[in-house]
């Protein structure tokens, strides 16, 4: 299978030369105030009282915050059972605008003066009072550089506005999925998650903030347009006056009507796995003797995650976590499990004697990457695989899943596996939030994107260590019944055999990252021009075109419109090609090429992929005049 190959690597990914533990590094935030408007500077050398042993020192947000109460610029507005809550004046800042998974920017910009402040006082500004006052809700996050001040700032403002109670992960970690099962689980009103994804972390790179709703779904863009807008107005933050909160230590502290409740990142998610999968099974396959498994945990919050559940719950070695220790530069890497971005993973793989399975997951625990010895499995047929095995292998499912669904520009190697198994299916847009519907309807239950996201309806968030169970419950069930020292069904075998029987879909996505936008944008509208003159029966080389639109999605549930996600070529041999630009990076613009060829002949599966999609590719390159708009020669990164 051919490698995702870094082609160009983009001088950001690479010059890592900064990180938060360095000292010298402004990494303490504390608010000062001037005559009216409060400023936050990050510069003070005060320790914290809240700091971990690994972790570098930082400053605690208390003394400041305290000190805008009693600073002329603050007011108290009420002093419900105790707790005094101040309004702060504050200012508009412009760019607060949520992207396709909530408010990312660099750390610095969070760092800002109200920055943070000021989305989290919008967010309040945008809920009906029912959604949050005396509530619940729930903190977490995958433990980047920023989170510790950021989970004090939430807190404080969450109380200030009547909040009743905020559940926070210890050391503020929860991952992304974690979240999602705690909301749901504690019929929380919602919950914020402190990530930036995949995206590197440290005071040079990324930090982001989400929210969730009540179902533990992302909040719909009626809410996030709401909350921008609010941003644009926004004059007070109300803040209660009370200390930081010990993340350090387990437990509820009450300050009058509002209380804080810390508590254990893991428990609540791995009683949901406990639910969803066979234990004893996975733990058959786990404390074989001839089965190795490593899973890489990149530095990031599934580090807090892995130990507890696949060493002590489930019988691995504890040598098999790789990366196991979350830190807030993710160790100076990039947090995406990817071929490119996993490399130490990768290599050790395809090594000699390689590991029989091998699993990453991303900086906040929702992607996940499955690797077999000398093995790749696309994202896309992962889903795939996944579905058609679900009901034998993982309890969750065993009246068969309700449907199945994936992202647009995802291979179409899952709906196969729909046709075949007379399920009902879905194609949404980019997004996971646009699985969520479907599954509070009860119409999917296991879904995916080629973006290395999978998941099912056991929570509405994708989960990277749900994909690992899915994958380790169907090889632990195909092998269920081997004895000491036979072969076992491996994960080539299993990808190999689902082609046989469903034929395979050659995928490959190509990324130019960080394109002027000017010219990017160009070639999407020259594209979208192209299509709406396009018509069906058309030559493009040996390829003849069924029809070419730009993606356009009626939710089945709430009928809601989504339109101009993502230009395709569909060819009448049901080959695709896709363009669409990236709705996550966070610098100048990404251009994302899909391109997918089906091959019913077993004979030809074993072509690596960009062999068999060649022809396919020049086609996208030169129907999109890629070059001349964007100036690249070569995409960036090749999955
Ligand atoms: O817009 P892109 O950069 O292609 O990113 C797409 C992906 O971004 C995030 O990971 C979202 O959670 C995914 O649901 C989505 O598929
Ligand atoms: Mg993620």
């Amino acid at each position: 299978m051919a490698l995702s190959v870094r082609l160009n690597l983009l001088s950001s990914s690479i010059s890592r030369s900064t990180a938060s533990s360095s000292s010298s590094l402004p990494s303490n935030a504390v608010i000062t105030f001037s005559s009216t408007i409060p400023s936050v500077s990050f510069f003070s050398s005060k320790p914290s009282l809240l700091a971990s042993p690994k972790l570098p020192l930082r400053a605690s947000c208390f003394s400041s915050i305290k000190a805008s109460l009693s600073s002329s610029s603050s007011t108290a507005i009420a002093e419900p059972e105790g707790i005094k809550i101040n309004s702060i004046p504050t200012k508009p800042i412009e760019g607060q605008k949520t992207g396709t998974s909530g408010l990312r920017k660099k750390a610095k910009v969070f760092m800002q003066e109200n920055y943070l402040a000021n989305w989290i006082q919008a967010l309040f500004n945008s809920l009906p009072p029912e959604d949050y006052k005396n509530g619940l809700l729930v903190l977490g996050g995958d433990g980047r550089y920023f989170n510790r001040e950021a989970a004090q700032i939430i807190i404080k403002i969450a109380a200030g506005n009547g909040v009743g109670k905020v559940l926070v992960g210890k050391e503020g970690i929860l991952s992304t999925p974690a979240v999602s099962a705690v909301i749901r689980n504690r019929k929380a009103n919602g919950g914020f998650i402190m990530s930036a994804s995949h995206n590197p972390g440290g005071p040079e790179y990324d930090w982001g903030i989400k929210f969730n709703y009540d179902s533990g779904q992302p909040a719909p863009e009626s809410i996030t347009d709401k909350i921008y807008g609010n941003t644009l107005s926004i004059n007070e933050i109300k803040v209660a006056d009370i200390p930081d909160v010990d993340l350090s230590r387990l437990g509820v502290t009450k300050y009058g009507n509002f209380s804080v409740e810390v508590v254990d990142p893991v428990s609540d998610y791995l009683e949901l796995l406990e639910s969803v999968f066979d234990f004893q099974l996975i733990r058959s396959l786990l404390s074989r003797s001839n089965f190795r498994f490593i899973f890489d945990a990149m530095h990031a919050v599934t580090g807090a995650y892995a130990k507890p559940i696949f060493v002590d719950k489930l019988g691995a070695s504890l040598d098999s976590i790789l990366n196991g220790v979350p830190l807030e530069d993710f160790g100076h890497g990039h947090p995406d499990p990817n071929l490119t971005y996993a490399k130490e993973l990768v290599d050790i793989m395809y090594g000699e004697n390689g590991p029989d399975f091998g699993a990453a997951s991303d900086g906040d625990g929702d992607r996940n990457m499955i690797l077999g010895q000398n093995f790749f499995v696309t994202p896309s047929d992962s889903v795939a695989i996944i579905a058609a095995n679900a009901q034998e292998a993982i309890p969750y499912f065993h009246s068969g899943p309700k449907g199945l669904a994936r992202s647009m520009p995802t291979s179409g190697a899952l709906d196969c596996v729909a046709e075949k198994l007379n399920l009902p299916f879905f194609e949404v847009p980019t997004g996971w939030k646009f699985f969520g519907n479907l599954m509070d309807a009860g119409k999917l239950s296991i879904c995916g994107e080629e973006s290395f996201g999978t998941g099912s309806d056991h929570i509405r968030e994708k989960d990277g260590i749900w994909a690992v169970l899915a994958w380790i419950s169907i090889i632990a069930y195909r092998n269920k019944d081997k004895k000491l020292g036979e072969k076992l069904v491996s994960v080539c075998d299993v990808v190999k055999e689902h082609w046989a029987t469903y034929g395979r879909n050659f995928f490959s996505r190509y990324d130019y990252e960080e394109c002027e936008s000017e010219g990017a944008n160009k070639m999407i509208e020259y594209l979208r021009d192209l299509v709406s003159k396009s018509k069906p029966g058309e030559k493009y080389g040996s390829y003849t075109l069924q029809f070419a639109d730009d993606f356009k999605y009626t939710d089945p549930v709430d009928g809601s419109v989504v339109s101009k996600q993502g230009v395709r070529f569909i060819f009448t041999d049901g080959s695709r090609i896709i363009y669409r630009l990236s709705g996550t990076g966070s610098a100048g613009a990404t251009v994302r090429v899909y391109i997918e060829q089906f091959e019913p002949d077993v004979s030809k599966h074993d072509v690596d992929a960009q062999t068999a999609l060649k022809p396919l590719i020049d086609l996208a390159l030169s129907i999109s005049k890629l070059k001349d708009f964007t100036g690249r020669e070569k995409p960036t990164v090749i999955t």
